[in-house]
C-alpha cells in the first residue's frame, strides 16, 4: 500500500488569500465562508468525498507563458528556451487548506493553433479555468474572449470559476502595463473573471496566485458538497460520481 507523504509546509493554507485588485476579483472577503470554516473544523467535508481534488485548465495563445507559469510554482524552475507544448501537459499540486487535503490537478493545453483540436479535449470537468496573455502582447489579451469561449463550451459556466492572467511582468515597462492592466481589469470584470498580473521568470505573485487558485476552488467545493448533503435526507438513496448506488444516512 501506497502512502503520501505529508503536504510541503509551504502548500498549507490557513487564512483566505487576498485578491490582486479589487477592481477585478471574484469575491473580496477577509476570510473562508462561516460555512466552510465550521465544516473543515468538525472534519464534516470528508462525508462526502475524502479525496478533494479539483480540475484546473490554463489556456491561452502560444508563448504567453502557460508552462512556465506552472512550473515556477510546481517546481520552482523558470527556462527561458521556449518548448511548446504539444496537446497537453499534467502537474498536481497538493495543498491542505484549513486543515483539510486538497489537490489541484493542473492541466497545461497547447496554444498553438495544430494542437488546439487534442487539448480541447481535455477541456471538460473543469472547476476552474486560467486564460493567460502576455503583458506585452495586447493580441493575446484581445484573443482571451476566444479561449474563455472554447473552454465554456465544455463546461457549465455557472460552476466554474475564471481567472484572467497576465505574465511576463518582468518585461513590461510601467507605462506600458498600466495601459494594458487598465484593458485587462475592464475585459476580466465583462468575463467575471479575478485578474492577477504574475512573472514567472522572477517569481513575482505566482504563489500568491496559484493559493488564491487552490483556496476559491476549495471553498466551492466544499460549499457545494455541503449543499448536496444538506438537501438529501436520512434513508436517501444517492448516486455517486461513479454511478454507484449509496445510502446517505
Ligand atoms: N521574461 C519572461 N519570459 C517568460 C515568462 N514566462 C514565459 N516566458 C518565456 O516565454 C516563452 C514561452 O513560454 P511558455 O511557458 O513555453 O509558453 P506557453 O504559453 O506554454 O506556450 P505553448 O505551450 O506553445 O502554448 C519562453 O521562451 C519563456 O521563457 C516571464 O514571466 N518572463
Ligand atoms: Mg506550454
Amino acid at each position: 500500500m501506497s502512502v503520501l507523504p505529508p503536504v510541503r509546509k509551504d502548500r498549507i493554507i490557513s487564512q483566505l488569500p487576498k485578491c490582486f485588485n479589487k477592481g477585478a476579483a471574484l469575491n473580496t472577503e477577509d476570510e473562508f465562508h462561516g460555512k466552510v470554516k465550521t465544516a473543515c473544523l468538525q472534519q464534516r467535508t470528508g462525508t462526502v468525498g475524502r479525496f478533494k481534488i479539483s480540475k484546473v485548465i490554463v489556456v491561452g495563445d502560444l508563448a504567453v507563458g502557460k508552462t512556465c507559469l506552472i512550473n515556477r510554482f510546481c517546481k520552482d524552475v523558470f527556462d527561458k528556451n521556449y518548448k511548446a507544448t504539444i496537446g497537453v501537459d499534467f502537474e498536481m499540486e497538493r495543498f491542505e487548506v484549513l486543515g483539510v487535503p486538497f489537490s489541484l490537478q493542473l492541466w497545461d493545453t497547447a496554444g498553438q493553433e495544430r494542437f488546439k483540436c487534442i487539448a480541447s479535449t481535455y477541456y471538460r470537468g473543469a472547476q476552474a479555468v486560467i486564460i493567460v496573455f502576455d503583458l506585452t502582447d495586447v493580441a493575446s489579451l484581445e484573443h482571451t474572449r476566444q479561449w474563455l469561449e472554447d473552454a465554456m463550451k465544455e463546461n457549465d459556466p455557472t460552476s466554474v470559476l475564471l481567472f484572467l492572467v497576465g505574465t511576463k511582468k518582468d518585461l513590461s515597462s510601467p507605462a506600458q502595463y498600466t495601459l494594458i492592466e487598465q484593458d485587462a481589469i475592464k475585459l476580466a470584470d465583462q468575463m467575471k473573471a479575478e485578474y492577477w498580473a504574475v512573472s514567472a521568470l522572477s517569481g513575482e505573485n505566482v504563489r500568491e496566485f496559484f493559493f488564491r487558485v487552490a483556496s476559491l476552488t476549495f471553498e466551492a467545493n466544499v460549499l457545494a458538497e455541503l449543499e448536496k448533503s444538506g438537501s438529501r435526507r436520512i434513508g436517501e438513496v444517492v448516486r455517486n460520481s461513479l454511478n454507484h448506488l449509496i445510502l446517505w444516512f
